[in-house]
């Protein structure tokens, strides 16, 4: 049997992160990939889907050209060489980080593994025997049990299809529905998304929800919470989405079904017993520093962690903080406080620290400062459609503990918040900084 002192099973973002410091020890890692070297954010996720949103950007642009004095004819979208422009983008990215590995000195191999035992791995015929076993196998998206689930589509197949469909449900009110669903109204697709829960998009801010909600339904995408999906048929070519919302039963035609039902870890095919690994349902446990609890020479990071957010730097994070346990025994635990996220619709929603709701609950006394900033000269001076923020600060210390913000190039400013918060900067200090104006960051000081 071949041995080595690391395994990694999944060469995307976690993969990749535990390779840094292992190597940098002199350990000698293999990395398994049954797929493409970079995983799900280069390949399937962030980077191709920005590629629409930024086509997306650009039309949002042109829509609001007339507030600026220009005048512009209708334009239209060519959405077959779009996705081609998304896929020469993102070409070259497995084999140059295939060089990135074999300069690292990672040898990957490529196949799908399962535990055989506690310390050993098979791909096919090949087995590798590790003093550690690292589950860095990503996620899927979260199989629906409902009646002709087999007519759903994925995120996977809207970020590869060339045909524009002229409506598209989809299911779940999540990040990736908002996103998608603003590509495609943009381009003039009939969108709907159908959630079930009575709000939309948790984790983020309820106000700041509120604001991307309201601007959706401007864009004319329809959307349904409390909305149960009982079945999908075929019908006239086309497919029937059934829900019940409030007791009514409802149906929604579109060209496209789409699963945005959040997304499970991708461990199913691991055979974790074999590997001596406890598991409800794929939710592995863990224990504080990421080590399988039941089998410690085992750990796992990113997206196949159920309990932390499924988020491309925080897979990199985690992957990070697992090569280092490996190398120095289990002494590093992650810490998800201070790490800002964004849901890139167009408005964007950016995301630091804890909610409004989340402060309260954890007894916190603050200070809420609610802007709506859409008078705000710079956001005239972009005809911004919505520019909104909401920072908390607790009282007495004057400590950010959130900062939630909609538009005013948010995805960028959220990370002035975030370095605040990770170094104690207290907001008044924060507003005293001096910035260049005029620029969005400038506002900051009237934000709180
Ligand atoms: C449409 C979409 C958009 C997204 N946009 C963003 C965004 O804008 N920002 C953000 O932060 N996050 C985003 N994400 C989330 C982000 O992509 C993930 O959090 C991140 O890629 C997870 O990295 P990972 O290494 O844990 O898993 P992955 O990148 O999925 O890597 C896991 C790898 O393991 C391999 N594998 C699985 N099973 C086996 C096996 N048995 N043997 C060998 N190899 C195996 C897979 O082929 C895969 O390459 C998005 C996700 C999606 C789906
Ligand atoms: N900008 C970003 O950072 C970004 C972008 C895309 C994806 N991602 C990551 O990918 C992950 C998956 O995204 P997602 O949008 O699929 O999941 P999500 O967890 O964001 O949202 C899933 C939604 O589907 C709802 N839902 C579940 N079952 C349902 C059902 N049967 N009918 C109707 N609604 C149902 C849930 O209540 C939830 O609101 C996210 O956790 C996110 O971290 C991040």
């Amino acid at each position: 049997m071949e041995k080595y002192d690391v395994v990694i099973l999944g060469g995307g973002n976690a993969g990749m992160g535990v390779t840094v410091a292992t190597r940098a020890a002199g350990l000698s890692v293999a990395m398994i990939e049954a797929r493409d070297l970079g995983g799900t954010c280069p390949n399937r996720g962030c980077t191709p889907k920005k590629v629409l949103l930024a086509a997306a950007h650009a039309l949002d642009e042109i829509a609001r050209a007339g507030t600026h004095a220009i005048k512009i004819e209708p334009p239209t979208l060519d959405w077959r060489a779009l996705i081609e422009r998304e896929k020469d983008i993102i070409a070259d990215i497995p084999p140059r980080l295939s060089g990135l590995m074999a300069k690292r000195g990672v040898d990957v191999i490529h196949g799908e593994a399962t535990f055989v035992a506690r310390n050993a791995i098979r791909i096919g015929t090949r087995e590798i025997e590790a003093k550690n076993i690292v589950i860095a196998t990503g996620s899927k998206p979260r199989p629906l049990s409902i009646p002709g689930a087999e007519f759903l589509s994925t995120s996977d197949d809207v970020l590869s299809d060339p045909v524009l469909p002229p409506a598209v449900v989809f299911i779940g009110g999540g990040v990736i529905a908002f996103e998608l669903g603003h590509v495609y109204a943009r381009v003039g697709v009939e969108v709907t998304i159908l959630e079930a829960l009575p709000h939309l998009l948790g984790g983020f801010d309820e106000d700041a929800v509120a604001q991307i909600r309201a601007e959706s339904e401007r864009l004319g995408i329809s959307i349904h919470t409390n909305a149960w999906v009982k079945k999908i048929e075929e019908a006239d070519g086309r497919l029937r989405v059934s829900f019940a919302k409030d007791g009514v039963e409802c149906r929604v035609d579109a060209d496209r079904a789409v699963n945005c039902a959040g997304r499970v870890a991708n461990v199913e095919g691991l055979d974790l017993g074999a590997g001596v690994i406890v598991h409800r349902e794929g939710r592995i446990e863990v224990d504080e520093h990421l080590r399988s609890r039941s089998n410690l020479d085992v750990y796992v990071c990113g997206d196949a962690v159920w309990s932390s957010p499924q988020l491309s730097p925080i897979a990199t994070y985690e992957g990070g903080i697992v090569g280092r346990n490996i190398v120095d025994g289990p002494k590093h635990r992650p810490d998800y406080s201070h790490i800002p996220a964004s849901l890139y619709s167009i408005p964007a929603v950016a995301t630091v620290g804890l909610t409004e709701a989340q402060a309260r609950e954890r007894g916190f006394v603050v200070n809420v400062h609610l802007n709506d900033m859409q008078g705000w000269l710079s956001a005239r001076t972009y005809a911004e459609p919505v520019a909104w923020s909401k920072i908390i600060v607790e009282e007495g210390t004057g400590k950010i503990l959130g900062a939630h913000l909609v538009g005013h190039a948010c995805e960028e400013l959220i990370h002035i918040f975030a370095l605040a918060m990770k170094h104690g900067i207290a907001a008044r200090e924060l507003s005293e900084m001096v910035c260049a104006f005029p620029t969005f960051a400038a506002d900051i000081r009237n934000m709180m």
